[in-house]
């Protein structure tokens, strides 16, 4: 799951880190600790703060160094810097990594993360390194490692929890799935019943897809696989209907979620959409959940948008997460439409489908064991 933007961030994340050294290294007058005799005159912040036993001696009559022991003497000296700035207060200047800046800009751009997220992560990642003195912890790694977790984690926002929804609401809970054709929505719907089964609630389905030749027949076989209980009418029935009798069903039987199924549709088709208006003045769901595909990105943050503008959407569920290795959906639809991911389908099992955790994804993303 998104394995090229995960080897992207890493490089860029090493760029960040050398870019902070090595302009730190040039501050700390290279040229004279190399070539001089006279002892290590540190400049700035760092030799503000340095002790008087981290400067090394000066000899007394120094023989001329031959290229190879320059370049140890650089490696060296690079390493003592390092070291001089673990647990300093330093001030980075926004000139420092305006050049990593850029690159990470683009990385992101190319992996489909939306261009107003774009700018959110690098505006958090820029305010959060330079500015006003910062104290560098354990190393500068470190400390751009946590700029960029803080600056996703800014975007991803909360997630939405449904067991912890279900467990505080009225029951029947109900869910409506909405998207386009094809996004996963029926077989999103087996998985989510299979996985709210699994945590101890009982479940009805609403196959609520009276559309699309065979989709009926489609929901069933995955409710039967499942082992759920599907309410269906025939093909061409009205929609609300089927749904309305599956709350009836749901109440009656004392079912705590009722998960509805719709036909896919695109946000332009007018009259699908205002069946949509109706389906959900009749169902009056609970939460209205937008599936779509990850590896749509862009576009999955596109339709997510007019969808949410055109019949309102409470959470985003992002199928064929496995088959994604840009991850720029996951990262930009919650910041885009203002509303959590709850769900990532990561495979056509049923059980391939997790609660979206924004630091998990993250922790992910940035490679901590
Ligand atoms: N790899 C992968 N495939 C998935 C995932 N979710 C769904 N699919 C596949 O996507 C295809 C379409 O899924 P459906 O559930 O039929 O899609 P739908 O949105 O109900 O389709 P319509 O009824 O046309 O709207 C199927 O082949 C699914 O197995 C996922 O998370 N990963």
């Amino acid at each position: 799951m998104f394995d090229s933007l995960k080897s992207k961030l890493k490089g860029v994340r090493s760029r960040f880190s050398r870019e902070i050294e090595e302009s730190f290294i040039e501050e700390v007058s290279l040229d004279e600790e190399i070539s001089s005799p006279t002892p290590l005159t540190a400049s700035k912040e760092v030799s503000a703060e340095t002790e008087s036993s981290d400067i090394p001696e000066a000899s007394e009559t120094p023989e001329p160094k031959v290229p190879s022991e320059i370049k140890k003497d650089k490696v060296a000296f690079s390493a003592k810097v390092r070291t001089l700035l673990k647990d300093r207060e330093v001030h980075i200047s926004e000139k420092k990594i305006e050049g990593p800046l850029q690159e990470l800009e683009i990385i992101l751009l190319e992996n489909d993360v939306a261009l107003q997220t774009v700018d959110a992560i690098s505006t958090q990642m820029r305010s959060e390194l330079t500015g006003s003195t910062k104290k560098i912890g354990s190393s500068i790694d470190n400390m751009v490692m946590d700029a960029l977790r803080d600056a996703l984690l800014d975007v991803l926002g909360e997630g939405f929890s449904l067991t912890s929804y279900i467990s505080t609401h009225d029951h029947p809970v109900k869910v409506l799935f909405t998207g386009v054709n094809g996004a996963g929505k029926t077989t999103t719907i087996a998985k989510v019943a299979a996985y709210l089964k699994a945590e101890g609630y009982s479940v009805v389905i609403g196959s609520g897809d009276t559309f699309r030749a065979g989709a009926n027949e489609q929901m069933k076989t995955h409710a039967d696989r499942v082992g759920v209980k599907v309410i269906r009418h025939q093909e061409g029935a009205d929609p609300s209907a089927v749904l309305y009798d599956a709350v009836e069903y749901a109440k009656a039987h004392d079912i705590d979620v009722v998960l509805a199924d719709t036909a896919g549709r695109f946000h332009n088709r007018a009259n699908l959409m205002n069946q949509l208006a109706k389906i959900k003045r009749v169902f009056k769901p609970d939460i209205v959940a937008y599936v779509d595909e990850a590896v749509a990105g862009n576009d999955a943050v596109i339709r997510a948008e007019e969808f949410n503008n055109a019949v309102g959407t409470d959470v985003v569920v992002l199928t064929k997460a496995d088959m994604d290795t840009k991850g720029g959906a996951a990262i930009s639809i919650a910041h885009t439409i203002g509303r959590p991911i709850m769900f990532l389908g990561t495979g056509q099992e049923y059980t391939n489908i997790i609660p979206f955790e924004p630091e998990t994804l993250v922790s992910d993303l940035l490679g901590d064991e």
